[in-house]
């Protein structure tokens, strides 16, 4: 393998990747050398090479092994020349530290952004592997350096730290970078300064504050989905800003593509950037966390002690989302100060009965049924009936996957809900499926999203 090779191959990556991908990461790449089965490539960051491995690892092996099979793995080292070489997606990027000469002073501006919690700071959060890749990137851009991907766009179900990571950017900015011009507010604030603007005639100004920010910052973006006049002034503000190689950071509770009622257009643009998503926290993110929050909740009850064990069991048994954990934690505390007595397990068990009862919910085989109809959109019956036409089997096998994952149900009751059929049938499906996860990305996609939507 030589550079010269890799230059070659990576023109057929191009075709797998698409431009952007490949502008973004494919590109910046730099191989160094094939030893003992390990071709090394240097990379701008450590975030890069991350991000490169985890997503493309795989069809680059692809391609070096089509030049030299002994090629095995991937190392992806950091350049040590210092400076990131950035990406150019999808424009020129900005030289840090020399603000755009339209950049206003300060952080006020004209328009009321919405206020930043100051609880919720990157020291504050705690990362964990679902989260990581979310946190590197927010890290990345609170940098304030050039504009590497644009717009960064976060997505994860409730309550899982995307507005925790886009309040921490903002702050970070401020810090950092307190020439820059940074505006934050939720999509329903925009509708609302959108429709106030042309109540009151005002679209100039409105055009002119929004395309005059140098960091604009939308959370919850699938509030103006179906909304279409505040759909296209948002599409207009987000080329605007773009073109002027403006950093955007969107928040959303699902991915661009999975957001109904949104114009083609507007998704197509959330998309061309870093889209990254928070993972449901695990086990080990949930007890780090509330780690973290009892520190918080010490500062106001000095006295009050937490046994052994205690962390652990909320860690366990609350697995819904942070918010949940933290307000459980929140009243733990209040409930023993109250009481007078140490935070143990038998406390917290009666304390939190209900928050406990709750998330022990289970999902049925039924309502997994249900969910995969209606999004694969065919009929209940047709689901459990025995037509085996592709559009009914694949939607069929996908529930049947789903409930021998999501739920404590054997093969044959399994079977005995689709219609009746055999324990092998099941099995079959789920094997089925479980080959398509790895080689078909829509069906890993409709897997995850289904899941969310049966864990929400
Ligand atoms: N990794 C984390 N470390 C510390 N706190 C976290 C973390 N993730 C979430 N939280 C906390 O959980 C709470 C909910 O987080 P946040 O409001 O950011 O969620 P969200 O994803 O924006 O949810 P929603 O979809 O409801 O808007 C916040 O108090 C936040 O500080």
């Amino acid at each position: 393998m030589t550079k010269e090779k890799w230059g070659q191959l990576r023109q057929r990556l191009l075709k797998t990747v698409g431009q952007n991908n490949y502008k973004t990461w494919i590109e910046p790449l730099e191989f160094q050398a094939a030893n003992d089965g390990i071709a090394t490539f240097e990379v701008p960051t450590n975030f890069m090479g991350n991000y490169v491995s985890q997503n493309f690892a795989d069809l680059i092996l692809h391609e070096l092994k089509s030049e030299n099979p002994e090629i095995c793995r991937l190392n992806f080292a950091v350049s040590a020349k210092g400076s990131p070489r950035v990406a150019t997606a999808p424009q020129a990027a900005n030289t840090p530290g020399q603000p755009d000469a339209r950049t206003r002073t300060g952080n006020g501006n004209a328009m009321n952004t919405a206020p930043l919690d100051k609880r919720f700071t990157f020291d504050n959060f705690v990362v964990g592997k679902p989260n990581e890749l979310a946190h590197a990137a927010a890290r990345r851009v609170a940098e304030g350096g050039p504009v590497t991907f644009n717009p960064l766009f976060l997505y994860g179900g409730v309550g899982l730290g995307k507005t925790h990571l886009m309040h921490a950017i903002a702050h970070e900015l401020q810090e950092r970078r307190p020439d820059l011009n940074v505006l934050y507010l939720s999509a329903e604030q925009f509708m609302y300064r959108f429709v106030q603007a042309l109540r009151d005639r005002k679209m100039m100004d409105f055009k002119e504050i929004f395309r005059s920010v140098d960091v604009l910052m939308v959370d919850d973006v699938q509030f103006i989905a179906g909304k279409d006049s505040t759909q296209e002034e948002f599409f207009h503000t987000f080329n605007a800003l773009v073109d002027q190689n403006k950093q955007i950071i969107i928040s959303a509770d699902r991915a661009p593509g999975e957001i109904k009622d949104l114009e083609d257009r507007v998704k197509s643009r959330l998309q061309c950037g870093l889209v990254v998503d928070l993972h449901p926290t695990d086990y080990e993110l949930r007890l780090g966390i509330l780690q973290s929050k009892v520190e918080v909740q010490r500062a106001n009850y000095p006295d009050l002690q937490v046994e052994d064990g205690v962390l652990e069991f909320l860690a366990h048994r609350i697995s819904t989302n942070v918010r949940v954990l933290e307000g459980a934690l929140t009243r733990l505390f209040a409930f023993a100060s109250l009481v007078g007595r140490e935070i143990n397990l038998e406390l917290t068990q009666d304390c939190l009965s209900d928050v406990l009862r709750a998330s022990e919910r289970k999902i049925t085989v039924e309502e997994i049924q249900r969910k995969v109809s209606d999004h694969y959109n065919i009929r209940l019956s047709d689901m459990i009936g025995p037509k085996r036409l592709r559009s009914y089997a694949r939607p069929r096998q996908v529930a049947m996957y789903l409930s021998k994952h999501m739920t404590s149900r054997s093969l044959p009751e399994i079977g005995r809900r689709f219609g009746g059929r055999d324990h092998t049938t099941v099995m079959h499906g789920v094997r089925r499926i479980e080959e398509l996860k790895q080689q078909d990305g829509q069906i890993a996609e409709d897997l995850e999203l289904l899941r969310r939507a049966l864990e929400a």
